[in-house]
């Protein structure tokens, strides 16, 4: 579980995060998207240990990650975006590494080498840089700590790799931990998300489960820009050609599914709209 109460961090001159706070307590993988330089890979860093706050408290699972208690380290694991691997075998790497994690299994390491087609005994100096991130994610997911940390972990993967990564992140194992992924690539989420975690100007614009933000927001497509008029409480729109994409405030309608990249652009170009938009449905399922 992670508990972040007023954080304040800033690399020299530049005051990163202010007053920032976040509460996770249900496991589950959580999307954290945010503009370039908006401080994702810094936050997973901190909440990693590797980088201590100058202000606030972080906790998780009961310890200040800045202390690297043995505890802690054996319950979290980050991968980031630039590792280093090595030059020895995805086996090799296991024998080594996987005394440091209690719960790690290498069954599941095993299986999740095989869905993305690399072998165990294939050394890390010999395979692709898209190899060597879908080894370092088979081990990272086979930990098996209750927090995970990736940092923009498709990148660098073909099509089908990143569909093996969403197979091997909807496995039931998978489900008792905190993942958090920092990603720009909106689409590989979508259909493995459980909440959106949004940072904006130091702080964290949003944070609601998924199912959430499809109750209070619709995404669609307009025919032309006379049905997009038509449209009540548009929060945001884009022109594709003729039609328009666009995020309306979803009044009494079923959720639909998010489009994340359009919900990303109304975040970030209309976030007053989309928290209107949620805050609206909040109050409404209160009864308020
Ligand atoms: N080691 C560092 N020293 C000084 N400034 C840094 C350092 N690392 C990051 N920064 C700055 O902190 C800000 C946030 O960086 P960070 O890498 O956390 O952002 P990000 O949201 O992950 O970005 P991106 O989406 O581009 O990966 C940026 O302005 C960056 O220039």
């Amino acid at each position: 579980m992670i508990q972040i109460d007023d954080l304040q961090f800033g690399y020299r001159r530049s005051r990163l995060y202010d007053g920032f706070r976040l509460q996770i307590d249900r496991p589950g993988v959580y999307g954290l998207f945010g503009r370039n330089g908006s401080g994702k890979s810094t936050l997973l860093k901190l909440l990693a240990g590797l980088l201590f706050p100058e202000r606030g408290r972080i906790v998780v699972n009961g310890r200040e990650p800045r202390r690297r208690h043995p505890d802690f380290l054996a319950a979290m694991h980050l991968v980031p975006e630039e590792f280093h691997l090595p030059d020895v075998t995805p086996t090799q790497l296991a024998k080594v590494h996987a005394g440091f994690y209690p719960r790690f299994s290498r069954d599941a390491f095993a299986a999740y080498l095989h869905e993305f087609e690399l072998a165990g005994d294939h050394r890390f100096g010999e395979m692709s840089l898209g190899q060597k991130k879908k080894a370092a994610i088979a081990f990272a997911l086979a930990t098996l700590t209750p927090l995970l940390l990736l940092d923009e972990p498709t990148n660098g993967l073909d099509i089908l790799g990143r569909d093996q990564f969403r197979a091997i992140v909807r496995r039931p194992e998978q489900r008792e931990r905190i993942v958090i992924i920092s990603t720009h690539q909106a689409h590989d989420l979508e259909t493995i998300m459980s909440h959106v975690l949004f940072v904006d100007a130091a702080r964290l614009a949003l944070s609601a489960p998924l199912a959430e933000v499809a109750a209070a927001l619709t995404c669609g497509v307009a025919a032309d820009a006379v049905a997009l008029a038509a449209l009540p409480d548009l929060v945001y729109s884009e022109a594709l050609g003729e039609q328009h994409a666009y995020v309306a405030a979803n009044r009494g309608g079923q959720p639909g599914r998010v489009h994340l990249e359009l919900l990303y652009k109304a975040l970030s170009r209309n976030q007053a709209g989309v928290l209107a938009a949620l805050a609206a449905k909040r109050a409404e399922v209160a009864g308020v």
